[in-house]
């Protein structure tokens, strides 16, 4: 039978609506509308595009995707670069402690946020610093921990120099102690990197180690005649003290305390605190140009120039995407019905200047399941 004038009008729209959706599904999302290729990234929907790649938790869907399709990622309707902190390995302990304080959330029970942030951040390190997590045989925390108090001691050497060969309290000798056990650890990591030993099953990624371990045996300046410096094991054990000691504390003591102060502070219209007879409003600094980066010296956390923090990036993401996972999970309220101003905010000296005494919280979760 002869084809009718409708059913070939039908087959042609059937024709021009797979074109259609060819063009729209494979070709456009693949290229620009220039016909410049575009980076990689899931299949989009018609209508609602992407919207369904992003779970409930968006940014362990974009670590995923990150994974999945590399560091620039494409979403239809947003062209979308993946910022590095959410491929940092932090993402994986920070999702284990969100995970920790739903179960303490369920169970009503109070939460110690010094010490869970403590472990976290110690965790975050160890990854980042040595490629390894401290369950696969380097605590360092505890180390790090004990030197921190030894140094926080009344040490009469400081005072009376002549005094301190004989070390009368005994805290150099501690001292001594700790440092050789930072250094069997270090030791370990590092014949670790160089040879691949097998450490637990575990084969460590690239990472700062990896970095200095690069180093070694290199000279400082290549162009300087007059500085023949070569980097030797101990400048490496050097610096890398020198890295866990200015990184395991230091964001965990930042954290606690800006949480303290929410927890102090649960409105915007709390009756400002007074500080040395001053008022303390750090909400004066919002929508401030201020950059606390070392340019504004009104406000200089990381110190400034040629000495100062050179964490200070990885500082900077590590303390707002623990805050905001933080509040952004869980509403918090102070234990057994305290009021927000009877916290307690003593703090006890140190290097970083940490609270006297834990943290305590009440959590609930309150994001929809
Ligand atoms: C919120 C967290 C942090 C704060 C507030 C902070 C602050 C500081 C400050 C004020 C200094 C002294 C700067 C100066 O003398 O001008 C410093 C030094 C240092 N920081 Fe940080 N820091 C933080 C996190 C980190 C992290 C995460 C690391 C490493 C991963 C780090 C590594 C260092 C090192 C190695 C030094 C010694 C630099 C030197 O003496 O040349 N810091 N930090």
């Amino acid at each position: 039978m002869p084809p009718t004038f409708v059913s070939v009008l039908i087959l042609i729209g059937t024709l021009c609506t797979f074109f259609y959706i060819f063009r729209t599904t494979v070709f456009r999302q693949n290229h620009d509308k220039n016909g410049r290729k575009l980076p990689p990234g899931p299949c989009a929907l018609p209508i609602i595009r992407n919207i369904h790649v992003l779970e409930k938790l968006p940014h362990q869907s974009l670590h995923h995707l990150a994974k999945r399709y590399g560091l620039k990622c494409k979403l239809q309707n947003t062209c979308l670069m993946v910022p590095r902190a959410w491929l940092l390995p932090s993402t994986a302990h920070l999702r284990s402690l969100v995970e920790s304080v739903k179960k303490s959330a369920v169970a009503g029970e109070v939460v110690d946020l010094s010490g869970r942030v403590g472990e976290l951040i110690g965790d975050i390190m160890s990854q980042i610093i040595f490629g390894l997590a401290k369950d696969h045989g380097f605590n360092l925390k505890p180390l790090i921990d004990q030197t921190i108090h030894l140094h926080r001691l009344f040490n009469i050497s400081d005072f009376i120099p002549y005094l301190a060969p004989l070390d009368i309290q005994g805290i150099g000798r501690r001292l001594k102690r700790t440092s050789k056990l930072f250094d069997i650890v270090f030791e370990k990591i590092i014949d670790e990197h160089l040879h691949g030993t097998d450490l637990e099953g575990l084969k460590p990624h690239k990472d700062f180690v990896d970095m200095m371990i690069s180093m070694l045996n290199q000279p400082m300046n290549p162009h300087d005649e007059e500085q023949p410096y070569i980097i030797e094991r101990n400048n490496v054990k050097a610096i890398l003290l020198d890295m866990t000691a200015a990184s395991f504390d230091i964001s965990a003591v930042v954290i606690v305390w800006a949480f303290s102060e929410i927890l102090r502070h649960p409105s915007d219209d709390s009756s400002p605190t007074r500080v040395g007879g001053r008022e303390f409003l750090p909400e004066r600094f919002i929508g401030s140009n201020i950059d606390p980066r070392g340019h504004d010296f009104e406000l200089t956390p990381f110190g400034s120039g040629r000495r100062g923090c050179p964490g200070m990036q990885l500082a900077l993401i590590t303390v707002r995407l623990v805050l905001a996972q933080l509040i952004h999970c869980f509403d918090w309220e102070s234990p057994d019905g305290m009021q927000p101003n009877e916290l307690d905010m003593s703090e006890i000296f140190g290097l970083s200047l940490p609270r006297a005494n834990h943290l305590l919280a009440k959590p609930t979760y309150r994001l929809l399941e």
